[in-house]
């Protein structure tokens, strides 16, 4: 009887709602302009429908605070995403068990572990440069980054070596298995033979073979005492009991969560640092400075990396500009009041990461690239950069990403220049992930360090 209003908005027409609009407006990269008119129309409480479900979206630091912390929100696990990756990720999981599968993970993301991943990472930058990059006149930026960002997860996180035929195949295997099944999340679920997403099941069916395959020889080298629950992801999970279908589930999950994302990053890294010299400048030097002290083939360590104060900086102003995570979706698992509205059971909830992150109330001139905005984030307000997103699902893999970040960074800037090549004009589609148009194509020349 007293219940309040549902939020204003419009369900738009029945089952395709504003999906269509939306998503063409985000593959455009102008689901910002599209969220902006909408919020100027209905507030910053509205409702609408995505993909055939009713959706509140929620503008603004109280709305991301509210999604993160409720404790009636959990994720939403779209069901094409579902399909691709499974149904016992931790995405689906809340409470004890969430925590207690997310702690196997965490054991090898959080910063003790990535103080033992730097040398590994360095090793496979190095690598990628020197396979990818020297010798070149023009790269693609976010292909060659995807690369990089593949094999130093399977590498670093998975131990998958490079140590015989089999193991490079079955890198090879999964990283072309996963281009293909993560398409399948973002595209309509309709399964019917030579649909695009047909193909991405067929993928996902594939890669999780692979996956299996990796279990059973880390199972048996666990029993036979030839390796422990310490060595790695897959074998730490094997040793927690975790059955394998979820292992599966939860190794799929971490290897989309953990690769694009990041080369995201380092590739719209790359385009700002392009674009200001002056911010370029300052890395530069950052990064000579630490090269400096450095014999030509010693690896950088954890403390360089703690030096390299500007450079993430620059990363986290880039996750600001260009978040590679539009928004994060949730939903409700009870009947919720926000804003003075009644949000009922079941609905879906989004928040976007734009509309704190370019707002000029909390980050003057928004669209300007200014690194010096996070040497000191003392005075930024809470729940307004959430490129991570937040609540017990934040994103555990943030200090990996920025090791990762940061050794690419001075390996990229103390051994190349590099300039956008002729014809890329730098633009991108902002859907899924931020996508620049090319693959960011830049023309590069050597700086004077040439080892590998
Ligand atoms: C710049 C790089 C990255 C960005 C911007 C990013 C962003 C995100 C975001 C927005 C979420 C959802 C958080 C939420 O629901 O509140 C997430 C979840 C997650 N990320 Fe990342 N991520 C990055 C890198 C990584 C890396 C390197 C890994 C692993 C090595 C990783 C593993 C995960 C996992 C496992 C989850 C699910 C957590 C859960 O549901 O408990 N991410 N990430």
């Amino acid at each position: 009887k007293n219940m309040k209003p549902l939020p204003p908005g419009s369900f738009g027409l029945p089952l395709v709602g504003q999906t269509l609009s939306l998503l063409r407006a985000l593959r455009a990269n102008a689901g910002d302009d599209w969220l902006g008119r909408w919020f100027a129309t209905y507030g910053p409480v509205t409702r609408l429908s995505y993909f055939g479900c009713p959706t509140a979206i929620l503008a603004g630091a109280p709305g991301n605070k509210f999604i993160f912390s409720s404790a009636s929100v959990a994720p939403k696990v779209p069901a094409s995403m579902a399909m691709m990756v499974g149904r016992r990720t931790i995405r689906d999981m809340a409470g004890d068990e969430h925590r207690r599968v997310r702690a196997m993970m965490v054991q090898f993301l959080r910063p003790d572990a990535c103080k033992r991943h730097v040398a590994g990472v360095d090793a496979e930058v190095r690598r990628h440069l020197g396979d990818q990059w020297h010798g070149k006149a023009t790269v693609a930026v976010m292909p060659a980054m995807k690369d990089l960002t593949f094999d130093v997860m399977c590498t670093v996180l998975f131990r998958l070596g490079r140590d015989s035929s089999k193991s490079e195949a079955t890198r090879s295997e999964l990283a072309t298995e996963f281009q293909q099944l993560v398409k399948g999340i973002t595209v309509i679920p309709l399964n019917l033979p030579f649909t695009s997403f047909s193909k991405c099941l067929a993928a996902s069916r594939r890669g999780r073979r692979a996956v299996a395959g990796i279990i059973h020889e880390r199972r048996i080298k666990l029993e036979t005492g030839q390796s422990s629950a310490a060595d790695d992801v897959v074998t730490h999970m094997i040793a927690e009991g975790l059955p394998d279908a979820e292992i599966i589930d939860n190794v799929v999950l971490l290897m989309i969560a953990a690769h694009d994302t990041t080369a995201a990053l380092l590739t719209f890294l790359i385009r700002h640092l392009d674009a200001n010299r002056e911010a370029y400048d300052k890395v530069v030097h950052e990064q000579e400075e630490i090269a400096r002290c450095k014999e030509p083939d010693e690896p950088l360590s954890w403390e360089d990396l703690s030096k390299m104060r500007y450079t993430w900086a620059a990363a986290l102003e880039t996750l600001r500009l260009v978040p590679p995570v539009f928004s994060v979706l949730r939903k409700t698992t009870a009947d919720i009041e926000f804003g003075g509205y009644h949000i009922p059971k079941g609905w879906q909830l989004i928040q976007t990461m734009s509309t704190t992150q370019m707002d000029a109330a909390i980050f003057p001139e928004p669209g300007r690239f200014v690194p010096e905005r996070f040497e000191d984030t003392s005075a930024m307000p809470p729940f307004c950069f959430i490129p991570f997103g937040g609540g017990p699902h934040v994103c555990p893999g943030n200090e990996f990403a920025r090791v990762e970040t940061l050794v690419a960074v001075h390996y990229i800037v103390t051994r190349f220049k590099w300039k956008l090549a002729s014809g890329c004009d730098g633009s991108y589609v902002g859907f899924p992930l931020p996508y620049p148009s090319q693959g960011l194509l830049v023309d590069i020349e050597p700086r004077h360090h040439q080892t590998n």
